[in-house]
């Protein structure tokens, strides 16, 4: 049985990674500093509260078990508050991870899944984005996930670190039993609060700019089910188990939504009238971003399940209702 250590598993993504690799053989080991984690989300393994910071906890939790491979979802995420904060990022996002990466390092520890972002590609050049695009990041939260990419390639040179970044683009949905879901406080992400504003918890959803070049003028992303996400970590998992080398991938679904799609179909999914408002562009938001994840579908054997715009919400307004 391979013995797996997930930072951040009490967060959104992590915690769902966590169930869904309960169900499989592996023991769990769960570390986060519940910064904005809950611990009543980690339904499995064995939890440490800690941080990133704390460079010797780490190596000795590392030297301690008999550690495969580490998956790594701790950071800080919002692209606005990175562009007001950009100390906090690269701090949390690049300082406190190499922090882990050098505690592995010293422990012999050396596989690693790292959480990276479509953030890395800033204004894309083309769409579909496919893993060769230009990586331009646009803000301070995108910069810090591709220097930890940098910096990969580097301890894979120099340390024989293998790794495989996934560049997720917009994580959506909730687990399908309805155990888990999004619980950021506060919320920045379109669907999450649709589905509020749907549930009558705000008054309206606003619209960040509706003057961008794309059809109906708002900004169009590639949703993804956060039990695709799950599966991708599984099969980057087994890669690495099997030694074969570093690698990224672009995950998405291939298809991109504009933000006024995303709120008529949360509408026809919950029945409910969802008031809009029409506000300015977010800083640091790009117009278009859909991932081309065709090496991810040869590479990996990735076959997303729940790729429908409108199952990913139904998810998510299960979670939201039960809320
Ligand atoms: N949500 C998305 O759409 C999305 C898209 C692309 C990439 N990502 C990346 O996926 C990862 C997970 O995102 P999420 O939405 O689950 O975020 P989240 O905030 O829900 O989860 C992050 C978890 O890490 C913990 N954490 C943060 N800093 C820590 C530290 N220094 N030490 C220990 N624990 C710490 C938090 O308490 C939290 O439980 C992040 O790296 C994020 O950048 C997310
Ligand atoms: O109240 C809102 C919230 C969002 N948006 C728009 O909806 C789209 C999606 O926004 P959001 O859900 O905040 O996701 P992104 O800003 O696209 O960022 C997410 O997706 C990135 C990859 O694409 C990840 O790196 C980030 O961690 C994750 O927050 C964007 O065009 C926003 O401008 C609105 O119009 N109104």
């Amino acid at each position: 049985m391979n013995t797996i250590l997930i930072i951040g598993g009490a967060g959104y993504i992590g915690s769902h990674l966590v169930k869904y690799l309960s169900k499989k053989n592996y023991r769990l080991l769960i570390v986060d500093n519940l910064s904005s984690g809950y611990v009543d989300a980690v339904l499995a393994g064995e939890f440490f509260i800690g941080d990133l910071a704390e460079k010797q906890a780490l190596t000795q939790l590392l030297s301690h078990y008999p550690i495969d491979a580490v998956m790594h979802f701790a950071a800080h995420i919002e692209v606005a508050e990175s562009k007001v904060r950009p100390d906090k990022y690269y701090d949390n996002n690049v300082v406190r991870t190499l922090n882990l990466l050098d505690a592995m390092v010293a422990a012999n520890v050396k596989r690693f899944i790292f959480s990276s972002t479509a953030a890395i590609f800033g204004e894309p050049q083309y769409v579909p984005i496919d893993e060769k695009h230009p990586q331009y990041p646009i803000n301070p939260y995108g910069r810090s996930k591709l220097m930890v990419e940098q910096i990969l390639r580097d301890y894979d040179e120099a340390f024989g670190l293998k790794s495989v970044c996934l560049r997720y683009f917009n994580a959506a949905g909730a687990d399908p039993e309805g155990e888990l879901g999004e619980r950021h406080v506060p919320e920045t992400h379109l669907i999450p609060l649709v589905l509020q504003t749907a549930a009558g918890r705000r008054e309206f959803i606003t619209i960040f700019g509706e003057d961008y070049d794309t059809p109906d003028g708002t900004c169009i992303r590639d949703y993804i089910h956060i039990n695709d996400l799950c599966q991708a970590h599984e099969l980057a998992l087994q890669r690495l188990l099997s030694n074969q080398p570093s690698a990224v991938y672009n995950l998405g679904n291939g298809e991109g939504f504009s933000v006024r799609q995303v709120i008529d179909t949360a509408r026809q999914v919950t029945g409910k009238t969802i008031p809009v408002q029409i506000g300015t562009r977010r800083a640091g938001d790009p117009a278009r971003l859909v991932a081309d994840s065709r090496l991810a579908r040869q590479e990996l054997g990735w076959q997303p399940q729940y790729p429908d715009l409108k199952s990913i919400i139904a998810d998510a307004w299960r979670w939201e209702q039960r809320l």
